[in-house]
């Protein structure tokens, strides 16, 4: 994944790098490089020609999949199916223009927090 900086909240653009960096980060550009594409030739393409909601929807059944999965102890499978609900996650952020590194910055901000202790702020906030 790549570096945050002031352009993580710009949408996603195809001319990110398509060679190197992280898988998701190389998955984003090629997905952003299909709007306006060839629904005929590109699966990404369709997807966009659907729009958010059928893409929503994929989401949803391709994440039900992996759910199964992960009540089973088969890892092959667990791993193709979490790959489906990445790819159409990026799929769906792309839809709405929304750049990867704006979730990657918030996974970020989390990290060394505990869920538990981040649960309890909030708890006493409400
Ligand atoms: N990672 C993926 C990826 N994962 C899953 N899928 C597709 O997601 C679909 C999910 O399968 P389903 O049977 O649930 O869906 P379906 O019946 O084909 O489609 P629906 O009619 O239900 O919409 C399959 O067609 C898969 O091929 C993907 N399609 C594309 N990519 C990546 O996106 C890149 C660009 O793909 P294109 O846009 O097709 O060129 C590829 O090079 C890949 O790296």
């Amino acid at each position: 994944m790549t570096a945050h900086d002031d352009s993580s909240e710009s949408a996603d653009t195809p001319q990110r790098a398509a060679t190197e960096g992280h898988v998701l980060d190389r998955l984003a550009a090629v997905i952003a490089s299909r709007h306006g594409g060839d629904p005929a030739s590109s699966y990404t393409a369709k997807l966009f020609s659907q729009g958010p909601e059928k893409i929503s929807k994929k989401l949803g059944e391709e994440a039900v999949e992996a759910v199964i999965e992960g009540t089973k102890g088969d890892r092959a499978r667990l791993a193709e199916e979490s790959a489906d609900v990445l790819y159409h996650m990026l799929v769906l952020w792309s839809a709405h223009g929304l750049a990867p590194d704006t979730v990657w910055h918030a996974l970020e901000k989390r990290l060394g927090t505990s869920g538990i202790a981040e649960k309890k702020a909030r708890d006493k906030q409400a």
